[in-house]
């Protein structure tokens, strides 16, 4: 559904702004010392998790300074809204999957559904192992657990570093909650 740009400025206006570019940034450093321990040396395949995953996948990388692959999975549950539904997969690349130590890189970690469901699949796909990562945890019960975080934030509505509201915003650098008005 597209926004028009008064709604759209409106969102942007009435947001508050949780985590600061500079934040996300020392985070994401934080980030690659620890997937550094974990992974370097394994070659692992990194899953970045579709759509919102895009954006940590491409500022983490270029941090990780050793031998790996990169692929995509794409299992969705928001579509657009911001309550969550049922998981719907677009993409499941099994065979690529079989025998590697994958790293599964999504941008939040909310009710922990969609995570609990990725990794279960790639479990199930036959991976040598699995380690999860994710740039957002919201402080809240979750069904899964996370090897390694970026940031933990208050339980809103967020967008802003690969979170969408609506679909937008995600190109916004900083993690940013929404007004109760506009959820
Ligand atoms: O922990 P959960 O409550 O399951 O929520 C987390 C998931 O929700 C978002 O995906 P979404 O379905 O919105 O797709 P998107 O990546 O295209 O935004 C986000 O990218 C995570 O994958
Ligand atoms: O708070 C959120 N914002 C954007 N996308 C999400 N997917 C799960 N929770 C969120």
């Amino acid at each position: 559904m597209k926004l028009d740009a008064s709604t759209y400025a409106g969102v942007a206006q009435r947001a508050e702004c949780l985590v600061t570019s500079e934040e996300m940034e020392a985070a994401l450093d934080r980030m690659a010392e620890a997937l550094t321990t974990r992974l370097a040396g394994k070659d692992p395949l990194v899953l970045c998790v579709m759509t919102g995953a895009a954006i940590v996948t491409g500022l983490l990388l270029p941090r990780l300074d050793f031998q790996l692959r990169l692929d995509y999975i794409h299992a969705t549950r928001y579509r657009g809204e911001t309550r969550g539904g049922d998981i719907f997969w677009r993409h499941r690349p099994s065979e690529a999957i079989r025998g590697e130590h994958v790293l599964i890189l999504d941008d939040i970690l909310d009710e922990g559904i969609t995570l609990d469901h990725v990794a279960r699949a790639c479990r199930e796909d036959g991976a040598a192992s699995v380690q999860t990562a994710v740039l957002v945890e919201k402080i809240r019960p979750h069904r899964c657990e996370v090897d390694v975080v970026g940031v933990k934030v208050a339980d809103r509505y967020l967008y802003g570093y690969g979170l969408d509201y609506k679909g937008y915003f995600r190109n916004v650098p900083g993690v940013y909650a929404v007004a109760d008005e506009d959820v």
